[in-house]
């Protein structure tokens, strides 16, 4: 892919993107965090400004559709066809996110265990981490607790955000789909993830979800950015809040005035 290429323009994102589900989103702020809105628009967004990058890895049994999901997004096509990942596969997405080039480099992992040792070697260093299972098979879900913790082996389970994606829709009833989301957000809660419910065959939630993993990568990826270049104000501190789930939430003593 010519990575020099323009932004398409339907991967602008200026606003935003929400959560599917209140009761498991890595964090329910309507805007983006006002620092990264700030430093944005002030252009300073570290060495940020001039392109960022981050990694993203796509794991989940076999099966259940990772490659589809990335297909559908990056190339929206769709193949009814199985053809097994051997190993990795990677895309490479461009966007624009309140005006900074930004780019997510998807990792899409083998389920099949044979390939399982191949593919575990490309977990390193992601910022987001996306387990995907399928909605009308349950073992997938509870799989996933495996898949997640063989991810944070090898990346820092305090930065990564982790996604929790239930594939496969169109072939869930309404009756199935309600079951399996109850099961599903107690997973995703369990492990605070942010929990989307997908189809790649008939697109469904399929733009929205990588846009919201856009946007949630972008600004936490700025938000180290500025941590690590001392833009921040000496007592501002990122915890976890995971009673909210405000991922971001920011005790800011002071604030610069375009942040108000
Ligand atoms: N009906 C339906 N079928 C899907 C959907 N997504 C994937 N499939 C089908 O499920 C099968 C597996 O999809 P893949 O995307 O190859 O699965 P995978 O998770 O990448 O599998 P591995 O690479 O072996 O780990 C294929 O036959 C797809 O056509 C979907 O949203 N709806
Ligand atoms: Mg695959």
């Amino acid at each position: 892919m010519n990575i020099l290429a323009p932004v398409r323009r339907d991967r602008v994102l200026a606003e935003l993107p929400q959560y599917l589900r209140k009761e498991a989103a890595l964090h329910v702020r309507k805007d983006f965090h006002p620092r990264v809105t700030c430093a944005c628009q002030e252009h300073r967004t570290g060495t940020v400004g001039r392109f960022k990058i981050s990694k993203v890895i796509v794991v989940g049994d076999l099966s259940v559709g990772k490659t589809c999901l990335i297909n559908r997004f990056c190339k929206d096509t769709f193949d009814k066809n199985y053809k097994a990942t051997i190993g990795v596969d990677f895309e490479m997405e461009r966007f624009e996110v309140l005006g900074v080039p930004f780019s997510l480099q998807l990792w899409d992992t083998a389920g099949q265990e044979r390939f399982k040792c191949i593919a575990s070697t490309y977990y390193r260093g992601a910022q987001a981490i996306i387990i995907v299972f399928s909605l009308n098979d349950v073992a997938s879900l509870e799989h996933t607790r495996q898949w997640l913790a063989d991810a944070l082996k090898e990346n820092d389970p305090s930065s990564a955000l982790l996604f929790l994606v239930g594939s496969k829709k169109d072939l869930s009833t309404p009756a199935q789909y309600v079951l399996m989301e109850r099961d599903a957000l107690k997973v995703a809660q369990e492990m605070k993830a942010e929990y989307w419910a997908v189809s790649s065959l008939t697109g469904e939630n399929v733009r929205e979800f990588f846009f919201r993993v856009a946007a949630l990568t972008f600004e936490a990826n700025v938000l180290a950015e500025l941590e690590k270049s001392g833009a921040r104000s000496i007592g501002d501190v990122v915890r976890i809040n995971s009673d909210d789930n405000n991922l971001y939430l920011t005790a800011s003593k002071k604030k610069p005035a375009c942040c108000f």
